[in-house]
């Protein structure tokens, strides 16, 4: 077993150590070592296949590593379930199998703002708090742009407005990490901003770790610290934005952009 990282020196907030899985002999992620700070925004970035949701499953608990290990604040959580990992703080906006569809926006946060109420209080505190958890709800409605459609089922919402409704609901459990797999994915041109506003919102509070797989370069711009380059498995790059998107082999490889840029520059 690998002692955990030293506290006492510096203790980030997520930890990979040596991180790997591999599917029948395949190397999905492959010996991935990375730290993840506390204020920070890091952008998981890499072309189709390279491992980018695979390691988002290893830290969130959805699949167990091969070999390697994850630490939340110096705390080895490799061995924890999912629902362990989340009451530890770690919190991810899956593709909408987060919402309760027949249940109405309002409703659906609602029960996230109590299930982190009930994690703090008795029942007896609970009840007597009930407006004040309504109107929680409501204040997280209200970020993200839904106050509209409070009382609708969820599953009337368009696919964008669910996409937001499920920020609002990571939003109101008020984990310590965020993990967003895509969260701008299918939406149309004028319902991205308010996602990303709802991002920048939860950065701005200053002490969240935010994960972030991204293919769009317009909102990893608009958003990383850092961004993190995965290839077959491995980190090929890792730096501050500037740097990781100027160098020739993330632009060309893993961007897309070098080629498109020269060929512009030829015309
Ligand atoms: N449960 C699984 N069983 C077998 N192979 C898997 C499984 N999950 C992922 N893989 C394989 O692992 C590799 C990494 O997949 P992953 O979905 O993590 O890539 P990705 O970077 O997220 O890709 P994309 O950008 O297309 O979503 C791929 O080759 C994929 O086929």
């Amino acid at each position: 077993m690998v002692s955990a990282p030293n506290i006492a020196d510096h203790c980030p907030v997520i930890e990979t150590k040596n991180l790997s899985v591999s599917f029948g002999g395949h190397l999905a992620v492959s010996d991935v070592s990375c730290c993840f700070e506390e204020g920070t925004l890091t952008a998981i970035v890499g072309p189709n296949g390279a491992g980018k949701t695979t390691y988002f499953n290893l830290i969130s608990g959805q699949l167990k590593s091969t070999s390697g290990h994850v630490f939340l604040n110096g705390e080895e959580i490799t061995q924890y379930p999912v629902a362990r990992r989340a009451q530890c703080g770690i919190g991810r906006a899956f593709q909408l199998t987060n919402l309760f569809p027949e249940l109405t926006v309002q409703e659906n946060i609602r029960l996230a703002v109590q299930s982190m109420a009930k994690t703090r209080d008795s029942f007896l505190t609970l009840w007597s708090s009930h407006t004040e958890l309504i109107e929680k709800a409501d204040h997280f409605l209200e970020l993200a742009g839904l106050g509209q459609y409070a009382k609708a089922n969820a599953s009337t919402l368009s696919h964008g407005n669910q996409r937001k409704l499920e920020v609002a609901i990571l939003m109101a459990l008020e984990p310590r990490v965020y993990m967003f797999d895509e969260p701008t994915a299918g939406m149309s041109v004028d319902e991205v901003p308010i996602v990303l506003d709802l991002i920048k919102r939860v950065k701005s509070e200053g002490n969240k770790t935010i994960l972030l797989v991204e293919h769009k370069l317009d909102v990893i711009r608009s958003l990383a610290d850092r961004i993190v380059v995965l290839n077959n498995g491995e980190v090929v790059a890792d730096g501050d934005p500037t740097t990781v998107m100027a160098s020739d082999i993330v632009r060309e490889a893993y961007l897309g952009r070098a080629r498109q840029d020269r060929v512009g520059a030829a015309k």
